[in-house]
């Protein structure tokens, strides 16, 4: 009987019940010690082992673990921290991972925290290496290979995880822009082999070597530098397993093969074509694992489909053939038994971390013919669920796709173009040059959060609820015209997220009570489940901008989060193309914006910050996307009048590459992240001439460190540069909803006296 190896590529770090998070900001509150924090992580690592040895894994991954971020981790690893920290650094400790990644705010002294941004396509964020050209690496933390003898005193067969040493490379930033990182590659290689060395020492077998930037598009440069890398690692007779995910290989499968490596993973999920070109060209006499069970979404797989797609491999490879998911499990929830809430019929479709470990188990057993009962009873039991959803009748709704069938080329047009628009919204409002605004959310407080827990909880009832949440919009309305701010919002407080939110209202989602999901650092997000057609039964957001508008003269700009963002950060069907969900939902949102508009709200914000992390990794796959992304929009924000004025939000862009397709969604205004790029980002929206209103964020919400007025006015001025002053707005760079009041109200003083600066010398 052939037998099929199991493994994963990493375990979600946060716990069953969030634990992480609590461990985490109890420490940073000084609630509690280093050691109990430490013991917590022992607890969580443990917890996450042991699921892995009960499915029946045959490695236990070792190595995903992080009080923060894995790129980070490995910073802390090699040796890699800023020029900014070292007064502050002298041995690397775990309140130096702490400090690099939110950096120190104190009067006397103010030092930046590093960047954080996009884990390739996913919601997760890590933190950005900083490089300088006299770059020394040295292995600077303990942390991996202790995690390795706690997992091999508990007699586990371990494998660890390493970041490649090209990932590490290329995700982070150079110091100045001639300088060119890839350089520093001959500098990093002596590092991993002393580290292959330390993990040969503790009778390691194989080691697992993420390199992911395999699926993107490289430049030759990087591509050669793999099999010249690869080369001069000296891996010490441990056995390397290259993981590559999040899209395909097939282009450099030639190069790949050619690697002194012994094994490689790839994620059939995301792209299971490549496995043609995989076949053609990969060497028969190495291991192939092969990501079948899907790590980005919550469906229970299909294990007689992946079986009969897995037979012809299986002979192909034999023993070589493993079995994994196609990415980390980092991007599910943990545990599906957890729930308690969902409607048994759909809860019956969904598998989270630990279910998905025990389908990899399942394919395992499948493929190599396993008789055993148990087997047998989880193999009829996974039938009986993907049969269920087939047939359900809770999927499919037959008015939605009529309603779908009525868009017409007019669902994507405004009346007027914007030149005609822009002049019938200016006469309308009269707002003065420089208008301020906010993006939409206001601090999220204790309070409010403990509201919604004890509305969870039915300590109190919904009235109390409401009328609380009320007291909030108000106290946020009053704060706003103190602040003298143009354009208000009512602030979010009814929202626990700015997705969930949505997917709470909207028919054909369902939300689940403890599927968390790690964001960055101590930041979880619960993405809604989509399991059906998607429609609005009532009003999602009208009451309370409503509500909102009924306390001030000023005008109450209405919230609402775009098709593509709800689609990103949701678990989305698969039995239907992503953009026939992101169709319903855009109608939904349509709806809405026809409701506001009749009920007096004059602005309009449709949030799109996954507008650019949507973006397909490869070139070649960008025009599929924008070919209904932005019609999506369109959709959505084109059922209104002229002179109703359209705002988005998009916040962690690169938009040099993409300026076009954001002009084609011909938003009124668009709000911007850009403060921490220095406004230099704004050179795009230049050479482009783009040609709508911009406010570009002034200044950084993800950090406590407030600008003064002075320095805002200069960096506005440097923005002028690039923006003409009647297209000007001004705001912060996201929402505000993880700040307190104190800041958010020093902060938005200095912002809106920026802007009488400016208006005094623009006359
Ligand atoms: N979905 C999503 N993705 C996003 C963003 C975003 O806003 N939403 N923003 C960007 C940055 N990412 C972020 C991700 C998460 C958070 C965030 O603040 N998350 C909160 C949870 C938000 C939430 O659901 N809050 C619930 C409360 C859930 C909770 O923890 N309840 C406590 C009790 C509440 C208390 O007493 O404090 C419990 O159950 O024990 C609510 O408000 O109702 C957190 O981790 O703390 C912020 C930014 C990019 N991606
Ligand atoms: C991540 S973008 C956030 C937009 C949202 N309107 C907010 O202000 O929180
Ligand atoms: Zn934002």
């Amino acid at each position: 009987m052939t037998y099929f190896h199991t493994h994963i590529l990493g375990f979600p770090r946060i716990g069953k019940n969030r634990e992480f998070k609590k461990a985490l900001e109890a420490y940073w509150n000084s609630e509690i010690s280093e050691q109990e924090l430490q013991n917590i992580g022992k607890d969580i690592r443990k917890y996450n082992w042991e699921i892995q040895k009960d499915s029946g894994l045959d490695y236990i991954t070792v190595g995903d673990f992080s009080w923060y971020d894995h790129i980070l981790e490995t910073s802390a690893l090699l040796g890699v921290v800023p020029s900014r920290f070292k007064e502050k650094i002298d041995t690397i400790n775990l309140d130096s991972l702490f400090l690099m990644a939110r950096g120190q705010s104190s009067n006397s002294n103010n030092i930046s925290a590093c960047d954080m941004t996009k884990w390739f396509n996913t919601n997760y964020h890590y933190i950005v290496p900083e490089f300088t050209e006299d770059q020394n690496f040295t292995i600077s933390t303990n942390t991996l290979f202790e995690h390795i003898d706690e997992a091999q005193e508990q007699g586990y067969l371990v494998k660890p995880v390493l970041v490649g040493p090209l990932t590490y490379l290329w995700l982070g930033k150079a110091s100045h822009p001639n300088f060119d990182k890839l350089t520093l590659i001959k500098n990093i290689i002596p590092i991993y082999n002393q580290i292959f060395k330390k993990l040969k020492e503790k009778n390691i077998d194989w080691v697992q070597i993420d390199e992911p930037i395999l699926t993107l598009d490289l430049s030759p440069e990087w591509i050669n530098s793999f099999s010249e890398t690869y080369q001069k690692l000296n891996f010490n007779n441990l056995k390397i397993l290259l993981a590559t995910y999040f899209g395909s290989i097939e282009d450099k499968i030639e190069q790949i093969n050619r690697l002194p490596i012994h094994g490689l993973h790839v994620d059939l999920c995301s792209n299971p074509e490549q496995i043609e070109s995989i076949i053609n060209q990969y060497s028969v006499d190495k291991v192939l694992s092969v990501g079948v069970i899907n790590g980005r979404n919550i469906w229970k797989s299909d294990l007689f489909k992946i079986e009969s797609n897995l037979n012809y491999l299986k002979n192909l490879f034999g023993e070589n053939l493993w079995i994994s998911a196609s990415c980390s499990l980092l991007h599910s929830p943990v545990d599906l038994d957890s729930e308690h809430n969902i409607d048994p019929e759909i809860k019956n479709w969904l598998a989270f971390a630990k279910q998905k470990i025990q389908e990899i188990s399942l394919v395992s057993k499948i493929l190599s013919n396993s008789e055993d009962k148990n087997t047998n009873t989880f193999i009829i039991e996974n039938f009986k669920s993907t049969q269920s959803r087939l047939k359900s009748n809770k999927v499919h709704n037959s008015e939605v796709q009529k309603n779908i069938n009525l868009i017409n080329e007019n669902y994507f047009k405004r009346k007027s173009d914007y030149k005609e628009r822009a002049q019938i919204q200016k006469n309308k409002y009269n707002l003065p040059l420089f208008p301020t605004t906010t993006i939409g959310s206001f601090p999220q407080t204790k309070e409010i959060r403990g509201l919604r827990k004890k509305l969870k909880d039915k300590k109190i009832d919904l009235n109390l609820y409401n009328n609380e949440i009320k007291k909030n919009i108000l106290d946020c309305i009053q704060r706003q015209e103190k602040l003298d701010i143009d354009v208000l919002v009512h602030g979010e407080a009814e929202r626990n997220d700015m997705v969930e939110f949505f997917g709470e209202l909207l028919e054909g989602f369902i939300f689940t009570s403890n599927g968390w999901v790690q964001s960055y650092g101590s930041r979880c997000v619960k993405p809604p489940v989509i399991y059906g057609d998607v429609y609005r039964k009532k009003p999602l957001t009208l009451e309370w901008t409503s509500y909102a508008q009924s306390l001030t003269e000023r005008p109450v700009k209405g919230m609402l989060t775009g098709p593509v963002t709800i689609i990103s950060w949701s678990f989305v069907r698969d039995d239907q193309p992503i953009k026939e969900t992101a169709k319903q939902i855009a109608l939904a949102l349509r709806e809405e914006t026809i409701d506001l508009e009749k009920a007096g709200i004059k602005f309009i914000q449709i949030d799109e910050p996954a507008f650019r992390e949507a973006l397909p990794l490869k070139k070649k796959d960008w025009k599929n996307y924008f070919d209904w992304a932005i019609p999506c929009f369109k959709i959505a924000s084109c059922g209104i009048s002229d002179e109703t004025q359209i705002h988005t939000h998009m916040c962690y862009s690169e938009f040099n590459d993409i300026i076009s397709y954001i002009a084609e969604l011909d938003a009124d205004v668009i709000t911007i992240e850009c403060s921490r790029s220095n406004m230099e980002l704004l050179s795009a929206f230049e050479n482009y001439c783009y040609p709508n209103e911009i406010g570009p964020g002034i200044y950084d919400i993800h950090s406590p460190n407030i600008p003064n007025t002075d320095l805002m006015v200069n960096n506005l001025k440097k923005a002028l540069n690039f923006i003409s002053k009647d297209k000007l707005w001004i705001n912060p760079d996201c929402g505000l909803k993880t700040r307190n009041w104190p800041e958010v109200e020093y902060a938005l003083k200095n912002m809106v006296l920026a802007a009488k600066e400016l208006r005094k010398n623009a006359t």
